[in-house]
């Protein structure tokens, strides 16, 4: 693998069929996301087998990323319907029976918390109401932007506070099926502070779910306001463009990105960057330029990953979308070679907190000094190769992990080419076969010459955080540099 940057893609109808699976596992999928907002509990747990089948058989390490609905509201409508501009809608308020002509919603009870002239924006704001009042147990609201409404639609209420808990029971019963499946990582939407992280970590393990890493997806203005609590108490973000061009004015999201980028980058924590990037594939086989230079723009901003959403989803294009944000990405990153993947500007960052963090930044160093194509760091937690990953090396970092869930966790994060680890034999010293794992597994070639970092004690080696320069030898053995 020569690309840096992961590709995150959400699975749906349009991948069910296994050539469609196959091939957006072929085209450089790093992550599966599922969106447990939409489909069945049946559907999501064969979806999950499937791409583990899938990515097994072609030896891919493929992460799981579990998709939580949070307080984001949605409507519950049968079927697809148009609203008409001067219309108006009724809203059933917690309670009151839905007649044929209403629009319920998930979380009725936010209906009480909106005044009069408060915005009720649907499908991404696409569509536009406004809040008149309430009277007979349900919400008026006029239509003053119509359009179709399909079943399941986002509604989002910028104007009004949500009083609503960062884990709802929808999240739940989500978190129950998620734990049946087994996932990688968790994401909650409509993140509003800190907090969230241990309401969600405590709901995963009240469902007997191992831990689990948890991103939270930033998509309200309050979230961006205490981003660095929220990118402290979590394991990484996403920016959720989608809702959060919606919550707050669309022309602040393309700063706000690059903002949260450097932000989650600061405090070594991988970002994703989400929803549209190349969304006139749902239709068409060959993105716009404008999308085309979104996704290197991110990259250039220095996200970790990127995402696809309605592209994979239920788009008719869902390998070509793949793929051709994986061509972006090797492209974009040509250039971040040339200007020192802003590693110089990372640097800057002053102080380091830890002894393994100065080591981190010290094989950065090294790897560029004496032409290292890869950072071959033994890893237990994935912690290791993140503190590399913050610094952006030109080289690879490679991870041997002993298990493959760490090995599916790091798939999310920037420059990272998981590994399998080896058993340690009697009398082997893990640096050096750790470089034998990164050979076996083809990320490391004979005669390359590599920095071995053991950021924290490994079995076989010395306490110490320890560096070393070496060669690989023919049959993947650490020779004189
Ligand atoms: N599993 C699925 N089944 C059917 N339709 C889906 C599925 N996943 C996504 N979609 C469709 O693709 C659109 C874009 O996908 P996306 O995952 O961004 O969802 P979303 O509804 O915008 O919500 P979120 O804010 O949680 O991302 C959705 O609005 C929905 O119409
Ligand atoms: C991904 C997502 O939830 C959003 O963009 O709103
Ligand atoms: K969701
Ligand atoms: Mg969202």
């Amino acid at each position: 693998m020569s690309r840096r940057t992961k590709i995150v893609a959400t699975l749906g109808p349009a991948t069910d069929h296994p050539a469609a699976l196959a091939g957006v596992i072929t085209a450089g999928l790093d992550v599966a996301r599922i969106n447990f907002s939409h489909g069945s509990e049946a559907e999501h747990l064969g979806r999950i087998a499937r791409l583990r089948e899938t990515a097994d058989r072609l030896g891919r390490a493929v992460a799981i990323l579990a998709d939580l609905p949070g307080p984001k509201l949605r409507v519950k409508i049968p079927v697809a319907r148009t609203l008409t501009a001067g219309e108006t809608i009724l809203f059933p308020l917690l309670g009151c029976p839905v007649g044929e002509a209403d629009i319920a919603i998930t979380e009725p009870e936010v209906l009480s918390d909106l005044r009069p002239g408060d915005r009720m924006l649907l499908d991404d704001g696409r569509l536009r109401l406004k809040a008149l009042g309430t009277s007979g147990g349900k919400l008026k609201a006029e239509v003053v932007i119509g359009g179709e409404l399909l079943p399941n639609k986002g509604l989002n209420l910028p104007d009004s506070p949500l009083s609503i808990p960062a884990v709802t029971d929808r999240d739940r019963a989500a978190l129950a099926v998620a734990a049946k499946a087994g996932v990688d990582w968790l994401a909650l939407s409509f993140v509003r502070g800190p907090a969230a992280a241990d309401f969600l970590r405590d709901a995963a393990a009240a469902v007997g779910m191992p831990k689990v890493p948890v991103i939270a997806k930033l998509e309200r203005p309050e979230a961006v306001r205490l981003a660095a609590g929220i990118i402290g108490a979590f394991d990484a973000i996403m920016v959720a463009r989608g809702d959060l061009g919606v919550e707050m004015p669309l022309e602040q999201v393309p700063t706000v990105q690059k903002q949260l980028i450097a932000e989650a980058r600061a405090a070594g924590k991988p970002v994703i960057t989400a929803t549209e990037m190349l969304d006139s594939m749902q239709k068409n086989p060959r993105p716009t330029r404008a999308e085309v230079s979104d996704v290197a723009n991110a990259i250039c901003d220095g996200t970790d990953a990127v995402m696809l959403s309605g592209e994979t989803a239920v788009g008719q294009y869902p390998v070509e979308a793949v793929a051709c944000m994986a061509r972006i990405a090797e492209e974009a990153e040509k250039r971040l070679e040339k200007v020192g993947n802003g590693f110089l500007t990372t640097t800057a960052l002053q102080p380091r907190e830890t002894i393994e963090d100065s080591m981190a930044l010290a094989a950065c160093h090294m790897a560029q000094e004496v032409g290292a194509t890869a950072i071959v760091t033994p890893t237990i937690s994935g912690r290791t190769p993140l503190l590399l990953a913050r610094y952006r090396p030109a080289a690879l970092i490679v991870a041997p992990a002993p298990n493959p869930g760490v090995m599916r966790k790091m798939s999310v994060m920037w420059g990272i080419q998981p590994v399998r680890m080896a058993p340690l034999e009697p009398g082997d010293r893990r640096m050096v076969t750790a470089v034998r794992d990164a050979f076996i597994a083809g990320a490391v070639k004979a005669g390359d010459r590599v920095v071995v970092l053991a950021g924290h004690p490994i079995e076989g080696e010395p306490r110490l955080p320890t560096v070393r320069v070496v060669r690989v030898g023919e049959d993947g053995a650490s020779l004189e540099p």
